[in-house]
């Protein structure tokens, strides 16, 4: 599918360039041209009994879906969301899904900061409303987290299964490297069936090989960085090619490769547009089933004989447990909600925080026409320490080598929301060059927010307080990774093309001395952003056992990236998809296959 449409050159034509895409694939959808991939709609009447039923048809849910009804389990999944829509498929078009009806397109409470150079008072907080949930409007980076992730959940949980040498098998299961990207197929290193990914898993993977990035390996090598063929698991430091979860020129969401392959199970029960209002418990605290509304309709009852499981994500988990009962005591109360069990639920958020630098590098001609089953720019991944002896990286940077500048438009001025002044600016400055859009990120933030009720209406937003920057060494941190980033401007490559660093923030900074820490304090807390990896909010050992069951109740788990005590290095996509891999196996051995 190429594109020749209008080509955008300052954000307010960006933005409507891209309104009208949205509205053209808006129309497209009445077509229902994805219907055919996904179970059909189940026909569902009150008091319906199945084995296991899933509350969010999102990443971690269709997994489940998955793994439970091949089990020969009579499972029913519910997903507030529809079909996985049309354009979601496209690489391409990934810096306007989290704009669309296939997201929860949430605000989270004004901070105090995000005003300086954020159109909004607060971080926009986009969650996937789809079969596949986030995983069907993530940025289909590949990143699997570290070794010292995982081994910290498993001190969390108190459970040595959830070392990281203990879940390879799970990554290897779920990742399938298909290559390089279709553009650049002679070139193919062999990832496949090695320590990384293996050959059979549901989710292709493929690397990032156009040679437009040779020479920012080479600058990065300069700089005294090893260059690795991949990050993550035991690779904690380097720099890499991108890894994407793309194949065939097609987004490897959870609801195309999990759910669709078994459509046509005979115990598979699909439900969408239904919202999960509630859990309903018995007396003995075993969670009997859920109360549900589809369509915005009467609400009805559905049982699970087996188990109720939680795979709403970070932000809707939290808020359906707090609905049921099951949260912190005092703020149920003040919500006039009968408590089931007092857990902290929805504290704990967490997120990495980005800072977004701009370097204007070699002269570019005219791209052509852009292909949208392609990945929009190029893509370089690294992992640093500021302490070269330690095996714990600090900050990742991911490196979007942009040669269609209308992206650097659609980025800056869509999902991150900055002020149009921010991009144009920005905009102006690289005009007839390339741009690397560098998010420079936090890794392992200290600060922590939380996620409560605003009200007890499920339809209603939960607050969602992020936290950012409640403990001031993040910010230092964040100072820190900025100027050790720095120094690329110096490198062989960007001399001789006369490269530079942008300054997207003018005068909203120009108080301070150009390049001192107080000078990149205001520079850091403007061009701040999310990451979208939010997780923490239901976390084992503190909300969740290790086998994920909810403390103080039975029958009941959650299985998503609310679990996870820590977010993870690079992206949250894959370590999700890891988990609801290793919950099926648990649930499985419990409950047999039927
Ligand atoms: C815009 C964006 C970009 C990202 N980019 C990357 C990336 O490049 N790489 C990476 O590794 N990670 C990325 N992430 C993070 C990653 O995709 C998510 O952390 C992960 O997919 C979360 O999975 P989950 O199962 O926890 O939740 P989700 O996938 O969000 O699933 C939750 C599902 O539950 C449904 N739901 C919620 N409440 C209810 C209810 N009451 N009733 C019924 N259904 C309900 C939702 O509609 C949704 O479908 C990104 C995230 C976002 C939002």
């Amino acid at each position: 599918m190429g594109y020749y449409g209008p080509v955008a050159n300052n954000t307010v034509q960006a933005l409507a360039n891209i309104q009208m895409f949205q509205e053209a694939f808006q129309t497209l959808s009445l077509l229902m041209l994805t219907d055919y991939l996904y179970p059909k709609q189940t026909d569902l009447k009150d008091g319906d009994e199945f084995d296991f039923v899933i509350a969010g048809g999102g990443t971690a849910g269709c997994v489940l879906a998955n793994r439970l009804a091949t089990a020969n389990h009579r499972v029913l999944m519910l997903e507030a969301g529809d079909v996985q829509t049309y354009d979601s498929f496209l690489p391409g078009t990934l810096a306007y899904l989290p704009k669309t009806d296939g997201a929860w397109n949430y605000l989270a409470q004004p901070d105090g900061y995000t005003n300086r150079c954020h159109k909004q008072r607060a971080m926009f907080t986009p969650i996937g409303k789809m079969l596949g949930g986030s995983s069907s409007v993530n940025f289909m980076i590949a990143s699997r987290g570290v070794k010292h992730d995982y081994d910290m959940w498993a001190t969390a949980a108190n459970d040595s299964s959830w070392q990281y040498k203990n879940l390879v098998k799970y990554f290897k299961k779920s990742g399938r490297y298909v290559g390089s990207i279709s553009m650049y197929p002679q070139i193919n290193m062999q990832l496949g069936d090695g320590p990384y990914m293996g050959e059979e898993g549901n989710i292709g993977i493929s690397q990032d090989y156009s040679t437009v990035r040779d020479d920012y390996i080479e600058s990065f090598k300069e700089l005294g960085n090893k260059i690795v063929k991949y990050l993550g698991g035991e690779q904690s430091k380097g720099y890499a090619r991108g890894l994407l979860t793309i194949a065939e020129g097609y987004r490897q969401s959870t609801a195309f490769t999990y759910l669709s392959p078994v459509r046509n199970i005979s115990n598979l029960f699909v439900s969408r547009r239904t919202v999960v209002n509630k859990i309903v418990f018995d007396r003995r605290k075993n969670a009997i089933g859920v109360r549900v509304s589809i369509d915005g309709g009467e609400e009805i009852f559905f049982r699970a004989k087996k188990e109720v499981i939680v795979s709403a994500g970070a932000i809707k988990s939290p808020q359906l447990l707090m609905l049921s009962g099951i949260g912190p005591r005092n703020h149920l109360r003040e919500k006039n909600i009968t408590v089931v069990s007092d857990l902290p639920v929805g504290e704990n958020f967490q997120d990495q925080q980005a800072v977004t630098i701009m370097h204007a590098a070699r002269k570019i001609k005219d791209p052509g026409a852009f292909n949208y089953h392609l990945y929009p720019a190029s893509l370089l991944l690294g992992f640093k320490s500021l302490k070269s002896c330690s095996q714990i990286p600090d900050y990742a940077t991911y490196i979007i080598i942009e040669e269609r500048l209308q992206y650097l438009l659609q980025y800056c001025g869509l999902p991150f929301d900055f002020q149009n002044e921010i991009c144009d600016r920005s905009y102006r400055k690289v005009l007839g060059r390339e741009n690397a859009y560098t998010f420079i990120i936090n890794l392992y933030p200290k600060s922590r927010g939380k996620v409560t009720l605003n009200t007890t209406n499920p339809d209603d937003a939960p607050l969602i307080e992020t936290g950012y920057f409640t403990e001031e060494e993040d910010m230092n941190n964040l100072v820190e990774y900025v100027k050790d980033y720095l120094p690329l401007v110096n490198t062989t490559y960007f001399k001789e093309v006369n490269g530079r660093i942008l300054d997207p923030v003018g005068d909203k900074c120009s108080m301070h001395e150009y390049g001192s820490d107080d000078y990149w304090k205001c520079y850091v807390y403007c061009m701040a952003t999310s990451m979208w990896n939010f997780g923490g909010t239901c976390a084992m050992g503190s909300v969740v056992d290790s086998k994920l069951k909810v403390y103080g109740v039975q029958r009941l788990r959650v299985v998503d990236a609310s679990v996870m005590p820590t977010v993870v290095a690079g992206g949250n996509y894959l370590a999700t998809v890891m988990i609801a891999e290793k919950a099926s196996d648990i649930i499985n051995a419990e409950h047999g296959r039927d």
